[in-house]
């Protein structure tokens, strides 16, 4: 099966491989297309609506890829915490079925939260505090926040998994409950 991901970023293209683990005989692609939203997503329907978009635009491509993926980095503010987090969303579409996950929240620091909602992107703002470069496409924030207990890529996976389920599975389409 052709997947083709909606992002340049390969540690998104990295994430759907290791999520498929071999599953669907996948050939995962990078396929950079628009999302759509904002470049910096602010709540969870905004940040869905770019994993939606970037996962449709891939099948939309005309270049033959049977699924769709598209993942999203957003934050939101997180009701009881005071604090804002750093979300991430996957969507999964066949041009009929779309799938939806979620990966880990991870609360930002309040002088990086404090700049986010200021205006600035989270990628370039983690940049700037770790004095690296690219960190969006290597461990990413998950893995700087969480001393690299886990990375992006491995929270990117969770949501892809998610996103995954009506596809590896038929509890989605069956009537497993009656
Ligand atoms: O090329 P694309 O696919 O757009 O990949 P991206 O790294 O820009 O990722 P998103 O657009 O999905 O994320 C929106 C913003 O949040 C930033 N971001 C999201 N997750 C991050 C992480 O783990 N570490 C650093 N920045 C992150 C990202 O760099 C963008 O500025
Ligand atoms: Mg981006």
């Amino acid at each position: 099966m052709h997947v083709g991901v909606g992002s340049g970023n390969p540690v998104k293209v990295a994430a759907v491989e290791s999520a498929l683990g071999g599953r669907l005989g996948a050939r995962v692609e990078s396929v950079p297309v628009e999302s759509g939203v904002a470049e910096q997503p602010f709540g969870e329907a905004e940040t869905i609506a770019g994993a939606e978009n970037r996962a449709r635009r891939v099948r939309e491509s005309g270049d033959g890829y049977e699924l769709g993926v598209g993942l999203e980095g957003g934050v939101a503010e997180v009701p009881g915490t005071g604090g804002l987090y750093l979300i991430m969303w996957a969507a999964v579409t066949d041009g009929e079925t779309m799938g939806r996950g979620a990966g880990p929240r991870l609360r930002l620091p309040e002088p990086v939260a404090r700049r986010i909602r200021d205006g600035e992107e989270l990628g370039p703002v983690m940049d700037d505090v770790l004095g690296e470069d690219d960190v969006a496409k290597k461990q990413g924030a998950a893995g700087a926040l969480t001393d690299g207990i886990i990375d992006r890529q491995e929270a990117l996976e969770q949501a892809v998994a998610g996103a995954l389920a009506p596809f590896v599975t038929d509890f989605y389409t069956s009537s497993v409950v009656e």
